[in-house]
C-alpha cells in the first residue's frame, strides 16, 4: 500500500503521484457502492499492482479537507487570483468575481498583478491601495523580474494553489518560470480557446518543488456570482465585515437602508466607492437571475 495524491483523472483511469512517480488506477467498485468519486486533489492509498508498469488501484480516499466545486479538485488551500496591470487591461468587476467566488469556497486568497514591468508603478497604485486596505495581500510580479518570482514561489510552498484569472494575464508564464521543468504553453491563444470550446479540459495538479502543487484553471472573461445568495453576498467583501454590526436591520441590504454600517464606512473611507460599486452591481445580478 502507498499513498500518494490524485493528479488527474481520465477516461476512468486515475492519475496518482507516489513520490514523483505516476501511478494508473483504476478505482475500486466499492467506490461506487459508497457513492464516493475519487477527486483530483485527494489523498490516496494505492495498491501497486505491476510496479514495471507503474499500474494500481485506489483503495481508499482520505478525508478531504475541502472541496472546490470550479474546477472540481480537491484539498485547496489557496487561489492566486492573477490580472496584468496591462495587457490586458485590468478589469475590476471582474477581479471582485474571482474574489467572491474564492471567498465563497473560503479559500486563502492572493492577488497577483503581473506585467508591472510594462507602466509606470502610478498606473497601478491605485489597484493596490485599494486591494490592501480592503485586505487583501496582493503581489506584483513580471516574468523579467526574477526576485518577484522568487517571492512568489515562496508564498506557493507546501499548499494546493489554484491559479485563476482572465485569459493572456500570464498564469502559465509565470508558473513557468516558477519553476521551468513545466512548459505550460503560453501566449498560443487561438489554440488554448479552440480547446476550451470544442473539449472539456480536465482540472489537473501539477506538480512543483516541495510538496507545492498548483492547478493552472483556463481563463475566463466573464463570470457568473448568481448561486451566491443576495443575503450573503456582503460577507464575501471582508472590508465590510467590520461594518455589518452597525446595521440597524439585521437584514440590511446595504442599499436604501436607514442606519447602514456599510453605508457608512464608505462615508468614512473603510469602503472604497469602487468596491461598494461593485457590490451594488452584483447584488442587482444576482436579483435579476432570480426573477426567472
Ligand atoms: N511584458 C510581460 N509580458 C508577460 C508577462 N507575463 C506574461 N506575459 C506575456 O503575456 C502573454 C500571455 O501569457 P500566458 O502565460 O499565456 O497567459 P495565461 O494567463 O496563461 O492565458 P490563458 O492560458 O489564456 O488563460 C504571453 O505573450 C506572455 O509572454 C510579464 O510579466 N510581462
Ligand atoms: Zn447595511
Amino acid at each position: 500500500m502507498e499513498k500518494g495524491r490524485l493528479i488527474k483523472g481520465i477516461g476512468g483511469f486515475y492519475y496518482v503521484d507516489v513520490m514523483g512517480e505516476i501511478y494508473e488506477c483504476k478505482a475500486r467498485g466499492i467506490f461506487r457502492q459508497h457513492n464516493i468519486t475519487p477527486l483530483v486533489g485527494d489523498q490516496v492509498i494505492i495498491s501497486v499492482t505491476d510496479e514495471a508498469k507503474k499500474m494500481g488501484v485506489v483503495e481508499k480516499v482520505l478525508e478531504r479537507r475541502t472541496q472546490l466545486i470550479r474546477p472540481a479538485v480537491a484539498n485547496v488551500d489557496q487561489a492566486i487570483i492573477v490580472f496584468a496591470v496591462t495587457q490586458p487591461e485590468p478589469n475590476i468587476s471582474l477581479l471582485d468575481r474571482f474574489l467572491i467566488l474564492a471567498e465563497s469556497e473560503d479559500l486563502d486568497i492572493i492577488i497577483c498583478l503581473n506585467k508591472i514591468d510594462l507602466v509606470e508603478k502610478e498606473v497601478y497604485e491605485t489597484i493596490v491601495n485599494m486591494y490592501t486596505s480592503a485586505g487583501y495581500k496582493v503581489v506584483l510580479t513580471s516574468y523579467k523580474d526574477n526576485d518577484s518570482i522568487l517571492n512568489l514561489r515562496r508564498m506557493l510552498l507546501e499548499k494546493t494553489s489554484v491559479f485563476a484569472g482572465p485569459s493572456g494575464v500570464g498564469k502559465s508564464t509565470l508558473l513557468n518560470k516558477v519553476d521551468p521543468r513545466l512548459k505550460l504553453k503560453t501566449g498560443v491563444i487561438s489554440q488554448k480557446t479552440a480547446r476550451g470550446k470544442h473539449t472539456t479540459r480536465h482540472a489537473e495538479l501539477i506538480a512543483i518543488e516541495r510538496e507545492s502543487w498548483v492547478v493552472d484553471t483556463p481563463g475566463f472573461s466573464a463570470l457568473n456570482v448568481d448561486f451566491i445568495d443576495e443575503g450573503e453576498l456582503s460577507f464575501y467583501f471582508p472590508e465590510f465585515l467590520p461594518c455589518l454590526e452597525e446595521c440597524k436591520f439585521a437584514s440590511c441590504y446595504h442599499m436604501d437602508e436607514p442606519k447602514c454600517g456599510v453605508k457608512k464606512g464608505l462615508k468614512e473611507g473603510k469602503v472604497s466607492e469602487q468596491r461598494y460599486s461593485s457590490y451594488l452591481q452584483l447584488i442587482q445580478e444576482i436579483r435579476n437571475s432570480r426573477r426567472f
